[in-house]
């Protein structure tokens, strides 16, 4: 199969590498670069160009942000060409026209890579629903962050310091505050909860990062036995969902705890396979090039095509995810009981009221960090 890559960067060429190194019956015969790089014969600055090549049966999309994206990934699946995206932001803003688009066109639509980075959490989520409905998914979502906070943990790195590695590395996205805001994770959740629920997800959810987080935040932690992991969460139950991102504080002996440098760790949970964790690199060059290109041989082979189906009738109902609230601030709260040295713990709180007591936190004092207490096992 022919197909065409759609931006160069850290993804692009990892499944170009890929392609070209190991796989054999795909051939990467165009690639839509800017004007002022076209350095390879391969190239071209015009989509125009790549749609009017009907040997292309393929696109893979991997320039990211939602314009022209979604325009060109439109396109491409209206001309029954089959698409391949690890743009998280684009899927998570039109994955349901996407998915019309498909099925209107018949053209696949693989999204493995916009979650997880190399982790095949998609693919197994739709396993999953084979079977069984999925009742709750949670997990560590984002290479760079959780790099972050393990470099911070192990070896006292300052997060500066650390952030600027993560985007020499490629983990970061071109605008690294939707990693450390917990935004990347917000359209990996989105993605998350319309493939484990079938639902068109709610896009305005509870989110919050890790921007404020300190040394001697985690110190204070590590003292109660805890440490911070971003969380993407989701729960479905009695005909209703919820999902949010935040900061969790989870016991320093969880696996989640304990997952090193950009790795991720997603658990989804099913009524008689019970919990499954999926566990991998979730951002860099090669290991989101393997999950691009594992979609393509699925798509070449005809073993995976994906049908997205979003006319589940859950509701959604943010009162089902609560926990009790780490604040570390020097804003007064209401109800708050103190946890440590400049720290307080609100209890019993939904994820979208924690969100909106940060807020409150934040405008006396902008350094405030907050995390959900994980419920100890
Ligand atoms: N890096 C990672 O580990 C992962 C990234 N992703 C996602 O994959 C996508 C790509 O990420 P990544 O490779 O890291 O990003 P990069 O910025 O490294 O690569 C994107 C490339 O596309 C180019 N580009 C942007 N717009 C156009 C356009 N209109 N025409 C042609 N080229 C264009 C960019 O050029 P320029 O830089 O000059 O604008 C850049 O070279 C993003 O959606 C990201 O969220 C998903 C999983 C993991
Ligand atoms: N910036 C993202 C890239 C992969 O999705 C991350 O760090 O996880």
């Amino acid at each position: 199969m022919k197909i065409a890559i759609l931006g160069y960067g850290t993804v692009g060429r990892g499944v170009d590498q890929i392609i070209a190194e190991r796989v054999d019956g795909v051939e990467v015969t165009r690639i839509l670069e800017l004007p002022d790089r076209l350095s390879d014969p391969r190239m071209t600055a015009s989509y125009d160009e790549i749609l009017a090549d009907e040997e292309v049966e393929l696109v893979v999309e991997c320039m990211g942000g939602v314009e022209p994206a979604r325009t060109y990934i439109m396109a491409a699946l209206e001309s029954g060409r089959h698409v391949v995206t690890s743009n998280k932001a684009v899927v998570a803003a039109h994955f349901a026209d996407f998915a019309a688009a498909s099925v209107a066109s018949g053209a696949g639509l693989f999204v493995e890579a916009a979650v997880g980075g190399g982790v095949p959490w998609i693919a197994s989520v739709e396993k999953v629903r084979r079977i069984d409905d999925v009742s709750s998914f949670s997990g560590i979502m984002n290479g760079t962050t959780n790099y972050i906070v393990d470099a911070m943990r192990r070896q006292g790195a300052d997060f500066a310091e650390v952030l600027a590695e993560a985007q020499r590395l490629g983990y970061a996205e071109r605008d690294p505050s939707a990693d450390i805001d917990g935004i990347d994770v917000l359209n990996k959740t989105i993605i998350s909860a319309s493939v484990a629920f079938g639902v068109a997800c709610e896009r305005d959810l509870p989110a919050s990062g890790i921007r404020n987080l300190t040394k001697a935040d985690l110190d204070l932690f590590a003292a109660r036995g805890r440490t911070v992991k971003l969380l993407g969460r989701g729960v479905s139950e009695g005909g209703r969902y919820a999902a949010a991102v935040e900061p969790v504080a989870v016991a320093a002996d969880s696996l989640e705890a304990n997952v090193p440098g950009n790795f991720n760790l997603i658990t989804a949970v099913g009524a008689t396979v019970g919990e499954l964790k999926f566990y991998g690199q979730g951002a860099g060059s090669l290991p989101t090039g393997n999950a691009i290109v594992q979609d393509v041989l699925d798509c070449v082979s005809g073993t995976r095509r994906p049908v997205y189906d979003f006319t589940s009738q859950l509701a959604y109902d943010p009162t089902l995810l609560r926990a009790d609230y780490v604040l570390r601030t020097a804003a007064e709260l209401g109800d708050a009981e103190p946890y440590g040295p400049g720290a307080v713990v609100v209890r019993d709180l939904t994820a979208a009221g924690a969100r909106a007591l940060l807020d409150e936190a934040l405008a006396t004092d902008p350094t405030t960090f907050m995390a959900a207490l994980a419920v100890e096992e």
